[in-house]
């Protein structure tokens, strides 16, 4: 478990993170969201000691960091994948963390063998791609076999089977019931792997929910109902305080409800006696919800394209 109590870091006048208080609990996912500058890596970094608190604290396990005896062996972290001596070899960077952290060496050869590093753990680190990289930094974190993890953006630089790797040893780590916190700017993967969302903005909470609850929240989540009887319908859901939709490109008879469960809207028809041919939900995407959700704490926004970039001016050659 990961507590955060009214945690804040300022750097000078900048607060990249404000009185962010929240619980990261075991045996699931949670996606770590924001824009970029929304303060995760920071919040990630003050778990493990590599920043102070301004104010506030963050706990592992119920304790700070630093009373931890063996840090590793409670919290594995993959922050910035480059932290490690280029000339050093894989195994040897392995052996000399898992040493000053009382790890048996025989966990060195399961963790590469678990991130699939055994055939090239006696090269240089230096000579590594960007996705062994990435792949090094994660046998570090599985290390010390710890109950809580966090992995700042782990997919970054791995390619589509690498993702899906990552995304498979996610839900296997929470599925052993540890804790597993992760950032990723990908929604899309971050829908796939992720059980709750903790979504930040300029160093404050957006969401503390599970997927479906944040996905439920978007606007773009809706009902669809067919009903010969459009008019009667409408009236008794907006009697029930629902936001009911009939034109953009509707059929006829054909109504969106926003904020209502398919139960909710088939009960109320049935109730008050009206057939109904169709009802059907259109889920939003993380992407869309997570949009809807940042988009006052977006600090650093990306302009508009240059109308230069979808008129050609010259004729490409064939
Ligand atoms: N060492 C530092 N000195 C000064 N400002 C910092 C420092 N580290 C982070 N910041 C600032 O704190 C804010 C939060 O940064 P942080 O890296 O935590 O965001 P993030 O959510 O991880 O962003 P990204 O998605 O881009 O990685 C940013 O405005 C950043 O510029």
């Amino acid at each position: 478990m990961i507590t955060s109590e009214r945690l804040t870091k300022r750097y000078g006048d900048k607060a990249a993170v404000s009185d962010l208080s929240f619980t990261v609990a075991p045996g699931k996912v949670t996606g770590f969201l924001g824009p970029n500058g929304a303060g995760k890596s920071t919040t990630m970094r003050m778990a493990v000691g590599l920043d102070t608190p301004t104010s506030g604290r963050v706990l592992v396990g119920g304790r700070r960091y630093g009373e931890l005896r063996h840090p590793l062996r409670s919290v594995g972290a993959l922050l910035d994948a480059r932290a490690c001596h280029p000339g050093r070899s894989a195994h040897r960077h392995l052996l000399g963390l898992a040493r000053s952290n009382g790890i048996p060496a025989s966990r060195v050869g399961e963790v590469l063998e678990t991130v699939g590093l055994t055939e090239v753990a006696g090269k240089r680190v230096g000579s590594y791609s960007l996705g062994m990289g990435q792949r090094l930094g994660i046998a570090v974190a599985l290390l010390g076999d710890p109950e809580v993890l966090l992995f700042d953006e782990p997919v970054n630089g791995l390619d589509p089977d690498g993702v899906r790797w990552v995304r498979e040893l996610m839900r296997s780590l929470a599925g052993e019931g540890r804790t597993v916190l992760v950032s990723s700017h990908l929604m899309s993967e971050m829908q796939e792997t992720a059980d709750h969302l903790l979504v930040i903005g300029r160093g404050r909470i957006l969401a503390d929910a599970p997927m479906d609850e944040v996905i439920a929240g978007s606007s773009l989540t809706a009902a669809r109902v067919r009903t010969p009887e459009p008019e009667a319908l409408e009236r008794e859901l907006l009697r029930r305080g629902l936001r009911v939709d009939r034109d953009g490109g509707l059929e006829p008879g054909e109504l969106v409800v926003v904020g209502a469960t398919l139960r909710e809207i088939g009960d109320l028809a049935f109730t008050h006696r009206i057939p109904v041919h169709e009802l059907s939900m259109r889920r939003a995407s993380l992407e869309q919800a997570y949009m809807e959700l940042t988009a006052d704490s977006v600090e650093f926004g990306s302009p508009a394209l240059s109308p230069l970039l979808d008129t050609p001016t010259t004729t490409p050659k064939v």
